[in-house]
């Protein structure tokens, strides 16, 4: 019996269409929670700038079925990923969900690919940003963080009033102990090469370094601070930026905008929480709503109805004309 291959899959239309993309998109999903329309508003928003490239969406197992196919039925490429736990630890995450975030170093291992970009489900890209795939290979491009908002008070940098993003307004005392590495990014939106040997050394890495409040961020800003290179801001909106450096923000000039101010996520937006009434927020959220909503971004197939027509002929005739050839499974190689 010949394998059935469902017409209307992402699968069948990259497939039988068009090579194997080598470049992609990445988000991470966790959990049974809203986030996965995050995921929905991303995939939606990029077919709305007409990316040329594919959404992979790396996800715990925990993540039900029916968000899978929520996903799968808006051209989402998904594949779930094994949770990645830091070592035993005391710390006190900055979220205490933070620590789900470790999964995220799976992408690495997703070698089918040659260059990714990683976005948040929180993040929404409103203007196309295919080109940061042609971003020199070799280092990791990213936007640089802020650290003003109560999230960083853990932090030496935040007790002294000191944020990279204006340097000269605090100078770093000398009797403190080292400053924060001279350049720090936000992780939720960064351009990689996965490999396997930067995957496996992530995860060996990881074994050995203790914990800290942002997770995942702090190791990756530590493990790529050598080849770290920042990108415009243009590219990775913090929204905290609105209001802590408004000097360094051109809104119109920005493609991608990063909902992780407490109580920006649009899908549960109430408007009460600080900075979440100012008009300028109020305006990205209802922007993200206008993609999230707007049905004619959502998938359909891309197989011309006569290749379609092929394709389901050829699948109802391999169904029905019984192979004279009777296969045996090769023997294992084990
Ligand atoms: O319950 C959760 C929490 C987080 N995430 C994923 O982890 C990312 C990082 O978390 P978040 O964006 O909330 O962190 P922030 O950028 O707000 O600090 C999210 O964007 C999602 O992609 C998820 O899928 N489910
Ligand atoms: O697990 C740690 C997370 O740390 C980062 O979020 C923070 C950080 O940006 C702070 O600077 C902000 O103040 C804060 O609001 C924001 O949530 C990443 O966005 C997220 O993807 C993830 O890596
Ligand atoms: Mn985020």
């Amino acid at each position: 019996m010949a394998p059935e291959i469902p017409v209307n899959s992402a699968y069948v239309s990259e497939k039988a269409y068009q090579a194997p993309p080598t470049r992609a998109y990445v988000t991470f999903l966790a959990g049974n929670g809203d986030y996965v329309k995050g995921v929905v508003g991303l995939a939606k928003g990029l077919r709305k700038v007409k990316s040329s490239y594919p959404l992979v969406v790396a996800m715990l197992p925990d993540v039900p079925e029916e968000h899978r196919e929520i996903l799968r039925s808006q051209g989402c490429v998904v594949r779930e990923i094994e949770p990645v736990h830091p070592p035993d630890n005391q710390v006190e995450f900055a979220m205490a969900y933070y620590v789900l975030n470790y999964s995220k170093l799976r992408i690495w291992n997703f070698e089918e690919y040659s260059k990714m970009i990683y976005l948040d489900a929180d993040i929404q890209v409103f203007d196309n940003i295919d080109n940061l795939f042609d971003l020199p290979d070799g280092y990791f491009h990213a936007v640089m963080d802020c650290f003003c908002e109560k999230t960083w008070s853990h932090s030496l940098q935040y007790s002294i009033g000191y944020c990279q993003q204006c340097p000269e307004k605090v100078t770093w005392p000398e009797d403190m102990e080292s400053p924060p590495p001279p350049l720090y990014f936000n992780a939720g939106m960064f351009v990689f090469e996965p490999s396997l040997l930067t995957y496996e050394s992530l995860l060996q890495t990881l074994e050995i370094t203790p914990p800290s409040p942002f997770a995942e961020q702090d190791f990756l800003n530590m493990f790529f601070e050598k080849v770290y290179k920042p990108i415009p801001l243009v590219y990775n909106l913090v929204l905290a930026m609105l209001w802590r450096h408004p000097e360094n923000v051109e809104l119109e000039k920005v493609k991608v905008v990063h909902y992780c101010a407490a109580g920006s996520k649009p899908w549960r937006y109430t408007g009460e929480e600080t900075n979440m009434d100012r008009e300028d927020i109020k305006m990205l959220v209802d922007k993200w709503w206008d993609v999230y909503n707007d049905e004619t971004l959502d998938f359909t197939s891309k197989i011309p109805a006569d290749v379609e027509e092929t394709v389901t002929k050829s699948s109802i005739l391999a169904s029905v004309l019984e192979p004279e050839i009777t296969f045996f499974p090769a023997p294992s190689a084990a």
